[in-house]
């Protein structure tokens, strides 16, 4: 098993170290992982002049699965587009062919009040973001800025092929399948043709799932329904840019979103895994970060690239127990818990493990 690390930015190598932690533990317990750093973002701009270098191209390549902490900060946002940090992850996303986001919001309960919802809102919510991650509006071409007539004018496209839209939509059937078969799909179709598509291919695509109940809403609408009542959502899919934008908003149902770990997966078992937020400039190199979200994604990592269910569980069962103990970071601290940095959250996960 072959893991390509890839830390990043900002916060990136604080919380990539404590999810290494974790699977060094388990490596040590039986696991076989090769564990290989690599340059991505920002940090890759430095060292090479570009946010994905050759070298760092054929880690992922031949790596199984690949580890990611976060990409980007305020000293990167001048430099010409093709040299930015978060072009790198772009790439990285289209170059292994990771359609697929798989973005779990779900409130451990003893975060019920670190929620900045009341309780009783969020009490039990679990659902299933499932993002479509190689299209969409952060792909489309052409985009640019230039002038005409005098001025200056922005543009994107905003494009799905069927074929993407449909082979998104059976990922998110076949997720909701495993769950409480209720799938939404969430578009603009009112105003936007290419989400009209997508309405109308997940639409075509359920007829493969009569168990699955299928539900549409606008996103305006969805993003309000998201914090009126979010226990109203079982699967959620998705284009790139409204899941990209849904999944934070999720993420602070469940407290933070130092929370909300991510799978990106291909149509085989490679993976990239990474938790949903940035490199938090702002926090980075204080030992405040909350490692969580990674250290979950480390278990998704086992769950759907390894097929390690056993190891993904101990993780998870680990960061229950360390929350059932009452260690909190910055972000979901309230009084009366055990206010912990980076670091000493990562210890209180080992010493669960
Ligand atoms: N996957 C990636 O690599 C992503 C990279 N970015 C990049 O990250 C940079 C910062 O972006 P922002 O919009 O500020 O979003 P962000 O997600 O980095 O931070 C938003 C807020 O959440 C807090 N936060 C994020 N992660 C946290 C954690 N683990 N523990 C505690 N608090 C946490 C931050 O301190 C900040 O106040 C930008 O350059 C952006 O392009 C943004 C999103 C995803
Ligand atoms: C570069 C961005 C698209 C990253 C991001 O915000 C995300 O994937 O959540
Ligand atoms: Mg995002």
């Amino acid at each position: 098993m072959k893991i390509a690390i890839l830390a990043g930015d900002g916060i990136g190598p604080e919380i990539v170290a404590q999810a290494v932690r974790v699977l060094q533990a388990l490596r040590s317990d039986g696991l076989k992982f090769e564990l290989e750093p690599g340059l991505l973002g920002g940090c890759a701009v430095e060292a090479a002049g570009e946010p994905f270098p050759e070298v760092t191209r054929k880690l992922v390549a031949d790596a199984d699965a690949v580890l990611l902490g976060a990409v980007g900060g305020p000293q990167y946002d001048a430099l010409p587009r093709r040299q930015r940090p978060e072009q790198g992850l772009l790439s990285i996303r289209r170059m292994l062919n990771l359609f697929a986001n798989l973005r779990p919001a779900i409130l451990h309960p003893e975060l019920a009040n670190a929620s900045t919802l009341k309780p009783e809102v969020v009490a039990g919510l679990d659902i299933l973001i499932v993002r479509e991650l190689t299209g969409d509006i952060y792909f489309g071409e052409p985009r640019g800025i230039e002038r005409r007539d005098g001025q200056r004018v922005g543009y994107n496209t905003m494009i799905y092929s069927e074929a993407e839209i449909r082979r998104i939509a059976h990922v998110a059937f076949q997720a909701a399948r495993k769950r409480n078969r209720r799938l939404c799909s969430v578009d603009k179709m009112n105003v936007l043709e290419c989400t009209q598509l997508w309405r109308d291919v997940v639409t075509e695509t359920a007829k493969e799932y009569p168990d699955v109940e299928l539900s549409h809403m606008l996103v305006d609408n969805a993003a309000m329904q998201l914090v009126r009542n979010p226990r109203q959502f079982d699967v959620v899919v998705t284009g790139n840019m409204f899941g990209d934008i849904l999944s934070d908003e999720a993420s602070m149902l469940t407290g933070s979103i130092g929370m909300l770990p991510s799978a990106s997966l291909d149509d085989r078992s490679k993976g990239l895994y990474e938790p949903i937020h940035g490199s938090a400039p702002d926090i980075a190199g204080k030992d405040v970060a909350n490692p969580l979200a990674t250290i979950l994604s480390a278990a998704m990592m086992l769950r759907y690239t390894f097929d390690e269910e056993a190891a993904a569980v101990r993780i998870e069962s680990a960061v229950k127990k360390v929350l059932a103990g009452g260690y909190r970071t910055r972000d979901i601290y309230e009084p009366g818990t055990k206010k912990v940095g980076t670091a000493a959250m990562g210890d209180a996960v080992l010493a669960n493990i």
